[in-house]
C-alpha cells in the first residue's frame, strides 16, 4: 500500500503507468487528491501543515505529472488549479474585486528560458524579449489593501483567490501598514497587494516564548504571519511582530505609471514599504541577481524562498493576461529547499577523541540547502530523547547557508509500527568497553581509555590539527591508514615515521614525493609553542584557550606537569572538573611515556613570555568577549585584553568584569544582562586600548 502523505517516487510512477489501467491511474489519483486537499487545509485553514513544503511540492508536481499524462483522467475536484484554500467563518468574507491568483514556479534556469520563452510566444515579434523586473518572494502570506481618498478601509486576505476573509482591525496594527496616504487623497479607490510577513527574530522569539508558556509553536514564519493576522482578538495581533512589503498597484495607479518597477518606486514614495527591486534584459541577468540573492539571503531579516520575475510593461501584463491560478506574466523562481523530509534509517554511534560517544543519524540521502546530505549529528543522548526520534523515523532536516544540517522535527505520526526507541549502548561499538553516562553530563563516554582504537585515532587526528601541532599534508586518510598498517599508535609514533619510509612509499598511492612532504612538515612541526604543544595532548577539558592560559600560568611543561589540583585552580578558565582531568593525565604513566617520547624526538619550544601583570591598567580584571567584531578578529582583541594585564575567559559568572559586545552577540549577552555585567562595545574597547 502506498502511504498517502509519502512522495511518490519515479519508480512508482512508472509502475502506476504500465499498469495501463486507468482505474489504477485514478486511484493514485484520488490518492494525490485527497493527500493535497487535507494539507491545504491544514495550511491554508489550520496554519499547521502537517508536512514540510518541499514535500507537499512533491506530491502536488506527481499529480501534475499524472494529469498532464493523462488529461482524460482529470478528475473535476482536483486541486491543481485551486489558489489557497476557503477560510473560516469566523471573519467577514469579502469577494475580491480582481482575483488574488497564485503564482507557477521554476527552479532552474532551463525552466526559466521556457518561462520566458512561453511569454515570447504570445507576443509579436517586435515585442519579444521584453524587459523583466525581479522582486524578493516573500514567504508571508498575501493580503490586499484598500485606501478611499488616502484614508486606509480595508483588509482582506488572499482565502482561495475569489473571497477572504475581511482582517482590517488586525491589519491596522502592522506598524508599517500606512493608514493615512496624503499623496492618495484624490485617489478614490487605491487597491495595493502584498505581503504581511513575521521578521525571523520577531518568529524565534514569539517560539520562544510559546515554548516557554507550554503552548504551541509554529512551524514557519510564515504560519506564524498568517496565524496572528487571523486573530480574533486584535490585542494579540498587535503584540505580534508583524510587517506589510508592498508588491502590487491593483487600483488606482496614476496614469503615467507604465511599468511594474515604476509602481514600485511609486508605492515607496507615498509611504509603503517595498523590498530590493532588480530590472534585467534577459535570463543570464536574471540568472545573475538569482544567485547573487540567493547567497545573502541569509542576512535578509526575513524569509524569503525564492525569486518573483515579472514582465516588467504593465501594458504588456494585460496583453499576456492569466491562467486559472497564475499569471501568465510572472512566475516564481524558487531557492532550493532548506527543510527538507527523509527517512532516519538508523542511529549509529561515533566515538571520539575524549571517549565521548555521540550519535549519527544515517539518513535516506536528501538535497537539502541545494547539498546532498546522508548524515546528520544528533549531538546526544539527551537530544535523542527530546526530539523522540527512532530509526525508521521521517524527519525534517534543515540546512541553511553553511550550518551543519540538523534534524528539526520528527513526523511521529509517520511512525513504522515496530519501531522502538532508541538506547544508549551499553558498550563501546568500537573496543566493546563499558560505556558510561556521567551524571549531568550530556554525553556518554566509553572508558576504553587509549586501549579503544576510536579513540586512539581521534587523538592522532586532534594532534596534528591545525591549531595543535599543524602538520600540514597529514590529514585524517593518511593518519588512518598508517594507523591501520600498523606504523603508528601513539602521537610521539609520528616522530618515528622517517624510519619507515619504504613501507610508506609501498603503501597504496603514496609515492616518494609525498613522503617526503609529509615527513618534511612533521620535521618543521617539531618547533612550536608550549601552548599548542598542551592543546595538542588532548587532554579532556582543554581546549585552546585553555592550553594559552596553562602555558601563561607556569611557563614550563615541568611546571605544569607536576603542578598539584589546587595550583591548576589558579589558572584562568580552569575550574574543578578541568583541574582533576589535567592532574590526572600528568599521572598516566602512559602519557608521561608519549611526553617524553616527543621530547626525545626533538619537539620543542621557545620559553614562554609570561606576562607580568601587576601594574597593568586591566590587571585583576576578567573579560568575556562574544560576537563579531569590526575592527578586528576576536583573538587579537583577546589577546590585546590580555596585553593590558586582563584575564580573558570563554564564559560569563557573577566576577566576569566586562563583556566585549561584538555584533550578533546572543546569549552571553543576556547572561551579561542578567548578572549586571557590565558590556562594553567596540567603540569604548578601541579607545580603551588607544586605537
Ligand atoms: N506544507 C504544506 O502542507 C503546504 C500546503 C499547501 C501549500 N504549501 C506551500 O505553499 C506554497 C504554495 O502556495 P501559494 O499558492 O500560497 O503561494 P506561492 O508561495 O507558491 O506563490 C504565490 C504567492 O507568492 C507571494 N509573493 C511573495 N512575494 C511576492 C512578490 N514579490 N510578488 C508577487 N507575489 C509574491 C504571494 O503571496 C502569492 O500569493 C508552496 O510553497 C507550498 O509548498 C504547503
Ligand atoms: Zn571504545
Amino acid at each position: 500500500m502506498t502511504d498517502p502523505i509519502a512522495p511518490l517516487t519515479s519508480k512508482d510512477i512508472n509502475t502506476a503507468k504500465s499498469a495501463a489501467n486507468e482505474d489504477a491511474i485514478v486511484a493514485q489519483m484520488r490518492t494525490f487528491i485527497d493527500a493535497l486537499k487535507k494539507h491545504n487545509y491544514a495550511y491554508y485553514v489550520l496554519d499547521n501543515p502537517i508536512l514540510e513544503d518541499s514535500e507537499y511540492d512533491q506530491l502536488r508536481r506527481s499529480l501534475l505529472e499524472l494529469e498532464e499524462e493523462y488529461p482524460d483522467l482529470i478528475q473535476p475536484d482536483s486541486p491543481i488549479n485551486q489558489v489557497g484554500d476557503m477560510p473560516l467563518s469566523a471573519f467577514t468574507q469579502v469577494t475580491h474585486d480582481i482575483p488574488m491568483l497564485s503564482l507557477g514556479n521554476v527552479f532552474e534556469y532551463d525552466d526559466l528560458r521556457d518561462f520566458m520563452r512561453r511569454v515570447n510566444d504570445r507576443l509579436s515579434v517586435a515585442q519579444q524579449s521584453p524587459e523583466y523586473e525581479m522582486e524578493l518572494k516573500l514567504d508571508g502570506l498575501a493580503v490586499s489593501l484598500k485606501y478611499a481618498y488616502g484614508k486606509f478601509v480595508q483588509a482582506v486576505t488572499r482565502g482561495d483567490g475569489q473571497t477572504g476573509e475581511d482582517i482590517t482591525q488586525n491589519a491596522k496594527t502592522i506598524r508599517n501598514l500606512p493608514l493615512w496616504i496624503p499623496a492618495a487623497s484624490d485617489i478614490e479607490l487605491l487597491e495595493v497587494r502584498g505581503e504581511v510577513l513575521m521578521p525571523k527574530a520577531g518568529f524565534e522569539r514569539l517560539n520562544r516564548l510559546a515554548e516557554e508558556k507550554g503552548d504551541k509553536t509554529f512551524a514557519n514564519p510564515r504560519n506564524a504571519a498568517a496565524g496572528s493576522l487571523r486573530q480574533l482578538d486584535p490585542a494579540i495581533a498587535a503584540s505580534r511582530p508583524l510587517a506589510f512589503y508592498c508588491y502590487s498597484v491593483n487600483q488606482g495607479l496614476p496614469e503615467h505609471i507604465k511599468t511594474q518597477s515604476a509602481a514600485l518606486a511609486w508605492l515607496k514614495t507615498i509611504g509603503f514599504t517595498v523590498s530590493a527591486v532588480e530590472v534585467v534584459q534577459n535570463p543570464r541577468e536574471a540568472q545573475a541577481y538569482y544567485e547573487s540573492v540567493k547567497e545573502t539571503r541569509g542576512d535578509l531579516p526575513f524569509e524569503i524562498d525564492g525569486m518573483v520575475i515579472k514582465v516588467n510593461s504593465l501594458a504588456l501584463q494585460q496583453q499576456l493576461g492569466f491562467l486559472s491560478r497564475e499569471p501568465r506574466w510572472a512566475t516564481a523562481y524558487k531557492f532550493p529547499a532548506e527543510t527538507v523530509m527523509t527517512r532516519l534509517h538508523a542511529i549509529e554511534w561515533q566515538v571520539g577523541r575524549t571517549g565521548a560517544i555521540t550519535p549519527v543519524g544515517k539518513l535516506e540521502p536528501v538535497k537539502v540547502g541545494g547539498v546532498t546530505v546522508s548524515n546528520v549529528t544528533l549531538h546526544n543522548f539527551g537530544e535523542i530523547q527530546r526530539l523522540d526520534v527512532r530509526a525508521g523515523d521521517m524527519v525534517s532536516v534543515h540546512r541553511a547557508g553553511d550550518v551543519i544540517p540538523k534534524v528539526t522535527r520528527v513526523w511521529t505520526d509517520q511512525r513504522p509500527e515496530n519501531s522502538e526507541p532508541v538506547k544508549l549502548p551499553s558498550t563501546c561499538p568500537v573496543c566493546d568497553s563499558p560505556v558510561v553516562l556521567p551524571k549531568d553530563e550530556a554525553l556518554a563516554r566509553c572508558t576504553g581509555g587509549l586501549f579503544c582504537p576510536a579513540q586512539q585515532v581521534e587523538a592522532l587526528i586532534h594532534f596534528v590539527s591545525r591549531r595543535a601541532m599543524d602538520i600540514d599534508g597529514l590529514g585524517a586518510s593518511w593518519l588512518i591508514s598508517f594507523f591501520e598498517h600498523g606504523l603508528v599508535k601513539t602521537v610521539a609514533d609520528i616522530y618515528q615515521l622517517h624510519n619507515h619510509q619504504e613501507e610508506l612509499i609501498t603503501l597504496e598511492k603514496l609515492g616518494e614525493k609525498s613522503v617526503q612532504n609529509i615527513l618534511s612538515a612533521i620535521e618543521a612541526s617539531k618547533q612550536t609553542t608550549l601552548a599548542r604543544f598542551i592543546y595538542a595532548l588532548g587532554i579532556r577539558g582543554v581546549g585552546e584557550t585553555t592550553a594559552q592560559n596553562l602555558a601563561q600560568q607556569f611557563g614550563d611543561l615541568d611546571a605544569l606537569m607536576s603542578a598539584s589540583i589546587e595550583k591548576l585552580l589558579l589558572t584562568p578558565d580552569v575550574g574543578a572538573i578541568t583541574a582533576e582531568l589535567t592532574y590526572k593525565f600528568f599521572r598516566a604513566p602512559h602519557n608521561i611515556e608519549v611526553i617524553n617520547a616527543l621530547r626525545e624526538a626533538g619537539v620543542h619550544w621557545d620559553k614562554v613570555e609570561q606576562v607580568a601583570s601587576e601594574g597593568l591598567p586591566l590587571d585583576g580584571q576578567t573579560w568575556v568577549i562574544t560576537g563579531a567584531l569590526d575592527s578586528m578578529a576576536r583573538d587579537e582583541a583577546k589577546a590585546k585584553l590580555q596585553a593590558l594585564g586582563a584575564k580573558v575567559s570563554g564564559s560569563i559568572s557573577a566576577k566576569t568584569t566586562a563583556l566585549l559586545a561584538g555584533d550578533k552577540a546572543g546569549s552571553k549577552m543576556a547572561k551579561a544582562e542578567k548578572l549586571g555585567v557590565k558590556v562594553v562595545g567596540e567603540e569604548e574597547f578601541l579607545v580603551l586600548v588607544g586605537e
